[in-house]
């Protein structure tokens, strides 16, 4: 039997608890539904209780396991508290997908110190917390995963430095964790990158950045955006038995979109404006009896239009 077939199976996390910052919208929830179809008994945590309650109440309608905790990952207290709670509750906890996170545009020069400490606070301060907190409350003794979301960083994010030093911060500290915390009980700790994914997210742009968005889809090695289920796919691997020697690494999910510094003769020189030609991944739920899957991604209408058109690559060759 192939690995993968023993592998991704849908009791693959049976028995095991997980806790996913942020996961009642966008790649949050998409990562708790996959995660909760392999058979997790998935814990979400952020600050607003409604997202959160919808999600559980999505999950639990699917027949799977789902908690609700509240939790604002920037209060380092607020993050022992979860944990602790989580482990009283629950028994264990045998991963952390952190998740949560976010930033404002703003060029470089008109960000404020008090902006740029919010942005570094919430996602570089905030994973810190967390993994701190997974640390003390449970992994030290007992092991698990870690998996952070963070961001493209190989070269610079105009108009986003805050997050890109933030997410490139949390990338080095990962790398020290997996070499400080590895030999604690088997604890392995990664990071995954996505490109820019169709998500609720994207509703926090400004129509006009969403227009452009909307417009330059095919400015990728892909032809196109990314799905939050290719997001969650990595972050599952990651998780799995499958990664069990993958330890330390940040796994770029963003279509080869990093390797490029664009192409001064023009960008339809490089990139292909015409229609993707490569198939997106929307869920193990499509098809398969018995597994969960997004149906419905909550991102602005005009990017939903091309997540549409997306499902159609494969079925006709241009979009
Ligand atoms: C197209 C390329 C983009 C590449 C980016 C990388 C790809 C990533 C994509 C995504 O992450 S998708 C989106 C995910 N979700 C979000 O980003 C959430 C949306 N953002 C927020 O909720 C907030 O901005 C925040 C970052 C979480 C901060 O919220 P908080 O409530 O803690 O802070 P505030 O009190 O609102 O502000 C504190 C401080 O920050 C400055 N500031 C805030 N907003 C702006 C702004 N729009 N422009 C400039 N500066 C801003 C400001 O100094 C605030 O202090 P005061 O002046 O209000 O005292
Ligand atoms: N969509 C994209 O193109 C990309 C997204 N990312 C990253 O992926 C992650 C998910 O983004 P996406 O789903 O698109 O966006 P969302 O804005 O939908 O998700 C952000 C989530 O984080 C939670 N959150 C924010 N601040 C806190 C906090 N202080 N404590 C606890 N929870 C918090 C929010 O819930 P609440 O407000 O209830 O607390 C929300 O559920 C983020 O880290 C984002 O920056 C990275 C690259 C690209």
């Amino acid at each position: 039997m192939s690995i993968y077939r023993s592998i991704f199976k849908k009791d693959l996390f049976k028995g095991q608890v997980i806790l996913v910052t942020g996961g009642g919208t966008g790649i949050g929830r998409c990562i708790a539904h996959e995660l909760a179809a392999l058979g997790t008994t998935v814990v979400i945590a952020a600050r607003k209780i409604e997202p959160l309650k919808t999600v559980q109440d999505e999950i639990q309608k699917l027949g799977g396991n789902c908690d609700t905790m509240l939790l604002n990952i920037r209060d380092a207290a607020m993050a022992t508290q979860v944990i602790q709670d989580i482990v009283a509750k629950h028994g264990m906890l045998n991963g952390l997908v952190n998740n949560a996170g976010g930033q404002f545009m703003s060029p470089a020069n008109q960000l404020t110190s008090k902006g740029f400490s919010t942005v570094v606070d919430l996602n570089l301060n905030g994973t810190f917390n967390m993994c701190k907190a997974a640390f003390d409350g449970y992994m030290g003794e007992h092991g698990g995963q870690i998996v952070t979301i963070v961001a493209e960083t190989r070269n610079g994010i105009p108009r986003a430095m805050h997050t890109g030093a933030a997410r490139a911060g949390i990338i080095n500290m990962t790398k020290t964790l997996a070499i400080e915390w590895g030999p604690y009980n088997g604890i392995r700790i990664n990071c995954v990158a996505p490109g820019l994914i169709i998500s609720s997210g994207m509703k926090n742009y400004h129509e006009t950045m969403v227009d452009l968005l909307a417009h330059s889809h095919w400015m990728n090695p892909t032809s196109r955006y990314g799905t939050e289920s290719e997001v969650s796919a990595a972050v599952a691997f990651l998780l799995s038995p499958a990664a069990s020697y993958i330890n330390g690494v940040n796994l770029e999910v963003d279509g080869g979109s990093s390797l490029s510094k664009g192409n001064p003769e023009g960008d339809e020189l490089m990139y292909n404006p015409e229609g993707s030609r490569h198939p997106v991944y929307v869920g193990w739920s499509e098809g398969v009896d018995n597994v969960h899957g997004i149906k419905h991604v909550d991102a602005p209408a005009k990017i939903n239009e091309l997540l549409r058109k997306y499902k159609a690559i494969g079925r006709s060759s241009k979009i």
